[in-house]
């Protein structure tokens, strides 16, 4: 959906100890993935713990427009593929809301079949950057009409003979990866992906649970994935872990609210995906992993965390970035209740999310009474201490899900309240965090507008 309708202004007051259990929703990247590898396959993938937010909803109104058959029944969903090259054109134009995954993967899924469709999206969505999907798409064969600057909306036209490819990312991306290994799919041979730093593997995981040949080798050229196209995927019965960049929200309000001890369960712990979760423990985080098992070949652990007022500021090395990049912005509150510098550096990639997140937080940090100093590539958060964060500004949370909760987390602990413009955006990603933050004892509220 473009539209994220009327703003829902939202204001957090600093709050007592949060105590019980979180349980956060299914993974974002999962979702997206199991929704359109289930309209690849042949026959009836059924998926359960699937996030319902508006990114993962779009995905599914996609799938629908390119001919499977998606459906909610009793709390699981259907997905009725039409296999590999089996993509319908769709008659509308495809609105991936405010979604960089759902649009790209699902650019990617079209782009090696001879259908034409026209993707658009909200106003964040089409500032974002598309040239770094499309143009490994045009050597598959397909061509791209859009804005100025590689901008939505943007016509593909997939290549009707595609060639398979062999593509180094310029930018450690799991999008553009996961892009080209759908791409792939529909194109005779091998394709090859190389990625100079490992970013989260789900597609990888996920295109061989359905059947295809992955192979994945560690070179001094880095992670190099190689594809097999054209397997008939089989349809799978897919239990969607929790979100760890989800579960981050929670984890990140207890260490930093006095006196809170919260247990969030069942998180997946996949290196690729678990930076932040070292990061606090290198900050002197009171977070530990309980319970650690294997689950659908994924590590999975119930996170503790209790309230750590001892925090110290460290430097977040640049190849731990990949891991974590979802999870700068609740960091950086964390940073601004710890002690001492936290820099955090090579992440660049955070200019180019749903806001630019380095400047929102900046300017959200600053206005709350936080010193940040930033350049294009790095930027640092001198830390206040344990309730020492003044707080008492309004933020803008500029269409961006996590710009809008990481504020309203560190007004839990803030001196005075913290406000966001707008935290509709919230349901993209995380459709219970006010209830779920509201009964674990946050002060969380939304304002008549
Ligand atoms: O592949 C994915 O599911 C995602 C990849 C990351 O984006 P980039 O590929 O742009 O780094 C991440 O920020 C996004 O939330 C989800
Ligand atoms: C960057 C994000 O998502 P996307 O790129 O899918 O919009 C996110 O969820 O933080």
């Amino acid at each position: 959906m473009s539209s994220h309708g009327t703003p829902i202004p939202m204001t957090a007051q600093r709050s007592g100890p949060l105590s019980g259990t979180a349980e956060v929703p299914g993974d974002k990247s999962i979702s997206h993935r199991a929704l359109i590898l289930g309209a690849l396959a042949v026959g009836e993938t059924r998926i359960t713990g699937l996030l319902e937010g508006q990114d993962v909803l779009d995905t599914a109104a996609a799938m629908r427009a390119f001919g499977a058959e998606v459906e909610r029944r009793d709390g699981t969903w259907h997905v009725h593929g039409v296999g590999v090259g089996g993509f319908a054109e769709p008659e509308t134009v495809i609105d991936c809301g405010n979604s960089g995954t759902g649009v790209r993967l699902i650019m990617g899924a079209m782009a090696t079949s001879p259908i034409t469709a026209t993707f658009t999206g909200d106003a964040s969505l089409n500032r974002r950057p598309m040239a770094r999907v499309t143009d490994p798409l045009a050597l598959f064969g397909a061509r791209t009409v859009g804005r100025a600057g590689g901008r939505l909306p943007m016509t593909i036209v997939g290549a009707a003979d595609p060639l398979p490819v062999r593509y180094a990312t310029p930018v450690p991306s799991a999008q553009v990866k996961s892009a080209v290994l759908l791409a792939g799919l529909n194109a005779p041979g091998e394709t090859v992906v190389i990625e100079r730093e490992a970013t989260r593997d789900h597609s990888e995981r996920m295109l061989t649970g359905f059947g295809a040949e992955v192979r994945t080798e560690d070179t001094d050229e880095g992670r190099v994935i190689t594809l097999t196209g054209r397997p008939e995927l089989r349809p799978q019965i897919i239990a969607v872990p929790r979100d760890p960049s989800s579960a981050a929200f929670p984890v990140c309000a207890a260490l930093i609210t006095e006196g809170s001890d919260v247990l969030v369960p069942n998180i997946g712990l996949n290196p690729t995906r678990a930076g932040l979760f070292t990061t606090l423990r290198e900050m002197g985080a009171d977070l530990t992993y309980e319970n650690e098992r294997e689950e659908g070949g994924e590590p999975v652990a119930d996170l503790r965390a209790r309230f750590s007022p001892a925090m110290r500021g460290i430097d977040v090395p640049p190849e731990r970035a990949a891991s974590m990049i979802d999870e700068y912005p609740v960091l950086s509150v964390v940073a601004a209740c710890a002690e001492g510098e936290t820099r955090m550096t090579g992440v660049k990639e955070l200019r180019v999310k749903e806001s630019d997140r380095i400047d929102a937080m900046a300017q959200g940090l600053r206005a709350c009474g936080v010193e940040v100093a930033e350049g294009e590539d790095w930027w640092c958060v001198t830390g206040r201490g344990a309730g020492g964060v003044p707080g008492g500004a309004t933020v803008e949370s500029r269409l961006d899900h996590r710009i809008a909760m990481s504020f309203l987390v560190l007004g839990l602990a803030a001196r005075a309240p913290v406000s966001v413009d707008d935290g509709g955006p919230i349901a993209t990603s995380f459709p219970i965090f006010e209830p779920l933050m509201t009964a674990l004892g946050a002060h969380i509220e939304r304002e008549a507008s």
